[in-house]
């Protein structure tokens, strides 16, 4: 079983995340993370903190000359924005070192500034964890809740995807993620879908969208949001390629590989919707027309069409595995929402300082860091070994001898 965790606020000095349960010998660099952290900050409609923020990443456990020891694997990213910070979200006591944690809350905690970064913010944002998260953790201002609320965060989640994606990676299963819809504006039904080696093009694309024409409409989407100080939402889509079949089990609901990804990537900030295969429309059509038949091809059982995704009974089928998550707009809005100020009682306009306009593409990398933990999982829970090659080993052997009448095609 794999296990990780993450840790840190979004103006804290770092972010932590820690997985444990890979075997040793996968390949780990720092490279493999940065890569995926800076992609993680591409995308069209992202706001100024993408730019000026800098991610410091070190390998502070579980990996020695660019290979794991399949010991736990730490990974620190350090915040360069940090000495601007320090006041309003250092860790020691700011009243005096008599007083317990309970004193110190009761006294209204550290004397809070009424302006400037340190200022209590007061008018929670609609749609942001800020109001119940002050009921539910008994704070007067939002932002002890905010912190760690926002998708900063999936800074730490990317980069132990990184891990997971190159565990992955030595067993021939890969990833790729794409911008299906930005608003309004969608990829044509039954476009071409993106291969794992089309994630540089898909870097370089404004708005992670595989279909150029559809890219441009996008874009202009953007401007107009922006133009509008609104903001905008979308989904997108989570390939992953060579999958065996067998990952999860039909046995039980927590063993399902699809509910374990539904709730992996619901798990995303601002995640409202997930779709595995064809999802919704699949609900419109007869069910003739809805699953995938079974021929025999060439001494193989090959599936007529991949509409359920590449999983059935929650288990992968070993075709490409097909997932897509929704996200809602940014609740963070330039024009600002209704809200009702705390310390006043009175109505106001929720607190801006700035904000995204579009995240989804950000989201597309986060989703696929999710997928590929999730995956991780599953094969070192079906396949287990402490070294990579006894992994390999239990992968072939298993293939191996899948009875010929039962094998598929992937
Ligand atoms: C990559 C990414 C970037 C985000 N950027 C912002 C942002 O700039 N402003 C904002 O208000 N929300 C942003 N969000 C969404 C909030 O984090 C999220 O809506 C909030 O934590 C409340 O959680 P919920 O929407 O899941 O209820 C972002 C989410 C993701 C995944
Ligand atoms: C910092 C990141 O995203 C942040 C996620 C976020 C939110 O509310 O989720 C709000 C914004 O931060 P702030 O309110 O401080 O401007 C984003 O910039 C990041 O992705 O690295």
């Amino acid at each position: 079983m794999l296990r990780w965790l993450t840790a840190g606020e979004s103006h804290g000095p770092e972010l932590i995340a820690i997985i444990e349960g890979l075997p040793s010998g996968v390949p780990v660099t720092l490279a493999h993370i940065r890569t995926d952290l800076a992609r993680r900050k591409l995308g069209y409609g992202r706001g100024a903190r993408m730019k000026f923020e800098q991610d410091e990443v070190t390998v502070s456990g579980g990996v020695v000359h660019g290979f794991t020891l399949g010991s736990p694997v730490a990974i620190r990213i350090g915040n360069t924005e940090w000495p601007k910070w320090v006041d309003v979200m250092g860790s020691e006591p700011v009243t005096g070192p008599e007083q317990t944690p309970e004193e110190h809350f009761e006294s209204g905690g550290p004397a809070t500034p009424t302006s400037g970064r340190g200022a209590p913010l007061t008018r929670p944002r609609p749609g942001h964890a800020d109001l119940v998260g002050m009921q539910k953790y008994g704070f007067d201002e939002a932002r002890p809740i905010l912190e760690r609320a926002s998708a900063r965060e999936t800074a730490a989640r990317v980069a132990l995807g990184a891990v997971a994606r190159n565990f992955l990676g030595e067993l021939g299963i890969t990833l790729v993620s794409h911008t299906l819809s930005i608003g309004p504006v969608r990829v044509p039904e039954n476009s071409p879908l993106p291969l794992s080696t089309d994630v540089d093009r898909l870097d370089a694309d404004p708005l992670r969208c595989f279909d150029p024409a559809t890219s441009a409409l996008m874009v202009a989407e953007v401007d107009q949001a922006h133009k509008d100080g609104d903001t905008l939402g979308g989904v997108v889509e989570v390939l992953a390629y060579g999958l065996p079949p067998g990952l999860g089990s039909h046995v039980h609901w927590d063993r399902r590989l699809d509910s374990q990804l539904a709730a992996a990537l619901m798990g995303i900030q601002a995640i409202k919707g997930v779709e595995v295969g064809d999802g919704f429309l699949t609900t419109t059509r007869r069910g003739s027309d809805a699953h995938d038949e079974l021929f025999q091809v060439d001494g193989e059982i090959e599936r007529s069409s991949d509409k359920a995704g590449g999983t059935e009974g929650g288990m992968s089928t070993g075709t490409v595995l097909r997932v897509r998550a929704g996200m809602k707009p940014i609740a963070t809005i330039p024009h600002a929402l209704r809200t009702v100020d705390i310390a006043t009682g009175e109505a106001a306009s929720a607190h801006h300082q700035r904000s995204d306009v579009c995240a989804v593409p950000a989201a597309g990398v986060v989703a696929e860091a999710m997928v590929a933990l999730v995956l991780a999982n599953a094969v070192q829970e079906k396949f287990g070994g402490d070294a990579i090659a006894e992994t390999r080993r239990n992968l072939e052997s298993y293939l191996a001898n899948i009875p010929p009448a039962l094998r598929s095609r992937s």
